[in-house]
């Protein structure tokens, strides 16, 4: 296994101008050796790109890839001894899935005896092991699927285990129970594996760190707590959590921060550099007041709805909205009730051009 550091750019065309003509735009990141990384973001931002630069299907147009400092930029994804799993099933139909599982172990040379025991220990963390004398062709897709994950986890020796949307055809109860075996796998087998997915939910039951992407940037690499309380980037907030982060353009001067026309006092000496910001609070840290309550804003509720496991309040001020969560045992105010309500708190973010500004306000 091996430290994983980039420092790259990457555009598929070949005089790039302008941000837009890049699918990575210049970056520098290390994966630690034996972490579990997911890289998550949406459809176009290019996790599929970074990972790959990181295996060797793809060359960067600019800049290296160092493996334990050593640098593999030009060596391809053999050489670079990475075990790849794709969207769709990769394995051979006419042999059984112990043959297929043995496949990249025999191919290395590895004494029957280890692969034996190497294919029984995958097959049972898979559950795979009843199956393991059945043709592959005759299978269903979820478990070819399996099959391939396998192949993917079965060396010891690799530099790491990348996954490209590995879950895409598996159904989804399954699909669950797949992503939990994955991170009880990393455990017990502590290999360096990076999982692309534009899923929040996959990637924050599987990583112990999320590169989240957007536009050809990393805006934020962190745990999932970090995540969700502490997004450095207005991205972060808006693509964590459900729903997302509410966000609020406002100004502060002299202890009063204005929102939405009202005044609320809050002792922030380190947004005097940054008079007009944006705040950012997410919808479970809203918390309802009386109408005309000291230091909350003035509300109607526009909209009220029965998620099942929460109440999802949308309240108006003015032409501004702001969701907040109830717990589902609470009884919500009423749609077109007057209500207060606390955005400051310990969990408010202040964001100036899309990047957060200082890490405590006192209201
Ligand atoms: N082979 C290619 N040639 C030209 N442009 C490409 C190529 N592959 C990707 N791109 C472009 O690079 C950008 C990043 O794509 P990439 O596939 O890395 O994103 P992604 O986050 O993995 O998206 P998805 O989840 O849809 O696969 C996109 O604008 C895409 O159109």
């Amino acid at each position: 296994m091996a430290r994983i550091d980039l420092d790259l750019a990457h555009s598929y065309r070949p005089n790039p101008q302008q941000d837009s003509d890049y699918a990575l735009l210049p970056l520098k990141m290390t994966f630690e050796d034996g972490g579990a990384y997911a890289l998550l973001g949406p459809s176009g931002c290019g996790k599929t790109t970074m990972l790959n630069i990181i295996s060797g299907l793809v060359q960067p147009s600019q800049g290296t890839v160092s493996f334990d400092g050593r640098d593999v930029t030009a060596l391809s994804p053999q050489q670079r001894n990475i075990a790849q799993v794709f969207q769709f099933p990769v394995i051979y139909d006419t042999m059984t899935v112990a043959e297929n599982l043995a496949f990249p172990l025999k191919n290395r040379g590895v004494p029957a005896d280890r692969i034996k025991a190497r294919v029984g220990r995958i097959a049972e963390m898979l559950e795979l092991s009843g199956q393991l004398n059945q043709r592959a062709a005759g299978l269903a897709a979820d478990a070819k699927q399996k099959i391939s994950l396998g192949r993917g986890l079965v060396r010891e020796d690799v530099s790491a285990v990348l996954f490209d949307e590995p879950l895409t055809v598996i159904d989804p109860h399954l699909k669950w129970q797949l992503r939990r075996k994955l991170k009880q796998i990393h455990h017990e087998l502590k290999l360096t594996l990076i999982y692309v997915t534009h899923d929040q939910v996959e990637a924050l039951t599987f990583a112990e760190q999320i590169v989240v992407m957007s536009q050809g940037r990393a805006v934020q690499v962190g745990s999932a707590d970090q995540l969700f309380e502490r997004p450095q980037h207005q991205f972060v907030g808006h693509f964590i959590g459900s729903p997302g982060m509410n966000f609020l353009p406002a100004r502060w001067r002299a202890g009063v921060l204005t929102v939405a026309g009202q005044d609320l006092a809050l002792d922030a000496p380190g947004l005097a550099a940054h008079p007009t910001l944006t705040l950012g609070v997410r919808p479970e840290y809203v918390t309802l007041a009386a109408p005309g309550a000291a230091n909350a804003l003035r509300a109607r509720v526009a909209r009220l709805q029965d998620v099942g496991t929460y109440w999802l309040v949308t309240a108006a001020l003015g032409d501004q909205r702001v969701r907040l969560r109830l717990p589902a045992e609470a009884v919500p105010p009423a749609e077109g009730s007057e209500i207060g309500l606390q955005l400051l708190g310990t969990h408010t973010c202040f964001y100036g051009a899309d990047e957060r500004l200082i890490e405590e306000a006192r209201a």
